[in-house]
């Protein structure tokens, strides 16, 4: 696959950092703040980077596995219940959306369910659901390459209306499944310190879930020759449409509001893809999901936050927003030594 993300640019590197380097604080006082601010610079290419119209995306899709093996607590339908939840305002991600002034847009990408029309819901739907992992491939490959270009055209669509930074979250029971075994393919961590609780499994629950998804990577591993099979066996439409999502918003040189576990499992599909990807993603959080500081730590990535948050959603990056606006903030309104008199070291 032919690059098309460019990496950042390096011309105002310097002229970034003096910038951050002649606040009235010590020098490196503001920690992961200046990195951010630094990285936002590049990305936009100005010294001065703008936040504007900051949205988040929840991608939310069904997996046929739920129904055939015990690998999540809950059954498939709170996934259609939560997409209600969404549209009347009461998920996690609706509160700290609200709070923090950012736009909020729910898609389904494969629900097994029919919604009623509603503005405030994309429909992008795929299928009724995943195919069952453990018996064949979750999806083809031509309903992954969808996926990944209904991703790219609901970002494209957020970008012409003004956004230039976003977030990603999932609802999906099951999802932390798939997002395990994607782990497991793109880091060659052995399966077994992929796996979590996801939604809360007990000490035999994930034991159980771990033991199936062992038998689901042997059964397809040899038979996946590329990130986009990769996506296909182990799904899900969520998933996949995230992944594309990610790659045209680095495309369009956008800020990305990494999340969690499963979202990181996108961004490993879209980082094998093109690895110019990492360039345009803030990292907001490690997941309380155990395999997410795994993950983080194969893509060299620092966190701002470990509050131990482990429900998806984009709530990681929704709560983490605005210490990415305060990053913006110092860079274009603090004072400098000279501007306010103050004495340099
Ligand atoms: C009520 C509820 C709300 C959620 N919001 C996000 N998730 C999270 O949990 C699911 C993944 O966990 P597993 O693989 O164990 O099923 C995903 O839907 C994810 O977004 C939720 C889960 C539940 C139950
Ligand atoms: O970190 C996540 O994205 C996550 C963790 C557990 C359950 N659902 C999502």
């Amino acid at each position: 696959m032919i690059s098309k993300i460019e990496p950042v640019s390096e011309k105002l590197t310097e002229a970034l950092q003096n910038k951050i380097d002649f606040k009235t604080k010590p020098l490196g006082a503001l920690g992961l703040l200046e990195t951010v601010a630094l990285q936002i610079g590049k990305i936009q290419n100005t010294t001065s980077p703008k936040i504007t119209k900051p949205s988040i995306v929840v991608f939310t899709a069904d997996h046929g596995i739920v129904n055939s093996k015990p690998i999540s607590p809950y059954p498939q339908e709170v996934t259609q219940q939560m997409v209600l939840n969404f549209l009347n305002g009461g998920a996690a991600i609706n509160v700290f959306c609200k709070q923090n002034h950012i736009h909020l847009n729910i898609v389904d990408a494969g629900v097994n369910a029919d919604f009623e029309k509603n503005n405030n819901l994309i429909n992008a739907k795929i299928a009724y659901g995943t195919k069952d992992f453990s018996a064949e491939k979750a999806m083809t490959n031509e309903q992954c390459k969808l996926a990944l270009k209904k991703g790219k055209e609901i970002v494209n669509s957020l970008f012409r209306k003004g956004c230039n930074t976003i977030g990603f979250g999932e609802m999906g029971i099951g999802n932390t499944s798939s997002a395990a075994l994607l782990m497991s393919y793109f880091t060659q961590i052995n399966i077994k310190n992929c796996v979590g609780k996801g939604t809360g499994l007990n000490a035999k629950g994930l034991q159980q879930k771990t033991n199936i998804l062992k038998e689901v990577f042997e059964k397809h591993k040899t038979t996946i020759n590329s990130p986009i099979e990769a996506l296909a066996t182990f799904g899900g439409f969520e998933i996949a449409m995230i992944a594309g999502a990610i790659l045209e918003a680095a495309t369009l040189k956008m800020t990305i509001l990494v999340d969690g576990f499963i979202v990181t499992s996108s961004l490993l599909a879209a980082n094998a893809i093109d690895k110019n990807v990492l360039d345009y993603c803030v990292f907001c959080h490690t997941s309380g999901e155990q395999g997410h500081k795994k993950m983080l730590d194969f893509l060299n990535a620092k966190p701002l936050l470990n509050l131990g948050l482990r429900l998806g959603e984009g709530t990681g990056a929704a709560v983490a927003f605005p210490m990415v606006s305060s990053a913006i903030n110092f860079l274009n309104e603090m004072a400098t030594f000279k501007s306010a008199n103050v004495s340099e070291a």
